[in-house]
């Protein structure tokens, strides 16, 4: 399935070289340093024949946390991050290919957080570390992503897994990604007024393929992700006095305790021992992360959406769907269970003490956030045809065929 949709859009894609005379392998390396993780992601291509067009053969993914921006402070440690993940792309790419292989790093909400001398610091560390391996290093190879590009290359990623591109792009998927520090919400709008009431601009993005210009409705929320929004729930967002201070929130077990970091930075929280946790006072500290900030666009209910990164890693962690397998679920069931974690933890306390914050936040956002409705149906997926379902696939596309996403 997914040898045939790579094929099929390798067809529509001129700008593919084709080698002449013999069939060849080739290969590319795309990076995700995101706020959580960094992530190697290594591609293997066929290309068969002048006349024939190359099938993604494989992806071999490998992670490590904390993120890169968790080096804020000591740079050189993003350096020693990406060398020892290209360890994975000097096993999987045989030394023959590695002078024309392409390493390319993308990051995303860790390092757009950051100030912008300390992103760059880690950025140069990363850059060396290319620039001192055997392979390929092109031209703006280690960068920051937009939030645009971010939602736009994973909408490109899941259709192209779907085969949606290819002739009925209509029936195009949504994407639902949830990172740490940022989300983004990508949909292909079937209705002119979708873009027309878009709150900014650049809440519409366009690029070509077919000979077509696709117009999506995209948006990331810089500081709506995950960790960025249990930090906000806590109060703990641009706070001082991390030493001393204890950030306590509803959303936490009462008798809970701990420390807890992102970005980089420790903080100590704790459950309320002064009010009653459970899942009404969670969800009205949790709603001021989505109020006044979340656009609800038209026409949620006329695509379907796909749902993946913390959404897949919580769904799971609740018990609503598969590790493996994912699968679908209504809107109402992130909320149904966001209230039984929430109502339990204090007799039950959940194996992880954040489940009710997060799951409470997931459903907050989906509803009051983008307006989802209850009834609305989520696929909820880590691969699709064994490929990690993220943005770098569409990303390492968009390197080689310059789809010229604005
Ligand atoms: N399966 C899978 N999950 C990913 C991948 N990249 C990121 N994630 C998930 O995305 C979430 C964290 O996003 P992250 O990239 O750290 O945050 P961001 O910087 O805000 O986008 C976690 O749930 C990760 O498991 C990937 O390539 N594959």
């Amino acid at each position: 399935q997914v040898q045939t949709s790579l094929l099929e859009w390798c067809n529509v894609l001129p700008s593919l070289s084709r080698p002449a005379n013999h069939s060849r392998i080739f290969y590319s390396v795309m990076f995700d340093a995101g706020s959580t993780g960094t992530r190697i992601h290594v591609y293997t291509f066929i290309q068969s024949g002048t006349e024939e067009l190359p099938v993604l053969d494989n992806e071999m993914f490998h992670s490590v946390k904390p993120g890169l921006s968790a080096y804020a402070d000591y740079p050189q440690m993003a350096g020693k991050t990406v060398r020892m993940l290209l360890r994975v792309a000097k096993k999987t790419v045989p030394r023959l290919e590695w002078k024309r292989t392409p390493l390319v790093l993308r990051a995303t909400a860790g390092l757009r957080l950051l100030a912008a001398e300390k992103a760059q610091a880690l950025l140069e560390q990363v850059q060396h570390v290319f620039d001192d391996s055997p392979f390929l290093v092109p031209d703006n190879s280690v960068s920051i992503m937009n939030g645009t590009n971010e939602g736009v290359l994973a909408w490109i990623s899941l259709n192209f897994l779907t085969g949606n591109l290819q002739g009925r792009p209509r029936n195009a998927v949504g994407i639902l990604d949830l990172g740490g520090g940022s989300t983004q919400i990508t949909f292909l709008p079937k209705l002119r007024k979708t873009i027309e009431s878009v709150p900014l601009p650049d809440y519409v993005a366009r690029f070509d393929l077919f000979n077509s210009t696709f117009e999506l409705y995209t948006h990331s929320y810089l500081g709506s992700g995950l960790m960025a929004a249990r930090l906000v729930t806590l109060g703990a967002l641009g706070a001082e006095g991390l030493e001393w201070r204890v950030f306590k929130s509803s959303c936490l077990p009462k008798k809970f305790r701990d420390e807890w970091s992102f970005g980089g930075l420790t903080y100590q929280v704790s459950g309320d021992p002064d009010s009653h946790a459970g899942y009404k006072l969670c969800y009205q500290e949790v709603l001021k992360v989505v109020k006044g900030i979340i656009h609800q666009p038209h026409e949620l209910d006329d695509s379907v959406f796909f749902a993946f990164s913390y959404y897949f890693d919580r769904a799971v962690d609740a018990g609503l769907i598969d590790r493996v397998q994912g699968g679908e679920l209504q809107v109402r069931d992130f909320k149904k269970r966001a209230k039984e974690v929430c109502n339990k933890m204090t007799k039950h306390p959940p194996v992880s003490p954040f489940l009710c914050m997060d799951m409470t936040y997931i459903s907050c956002l989906l509803k009051d956030g983008f307006g989802f409705k209850d009834s609305t149906v989520l696929q909820l997926s880590k691969k699709v045809h064994n490929v990690e379902a993220s943005w770098a696939l569409g990303a390492i596309l968009d390197h080689f065929h310059h789809l010229k996403i604005r």
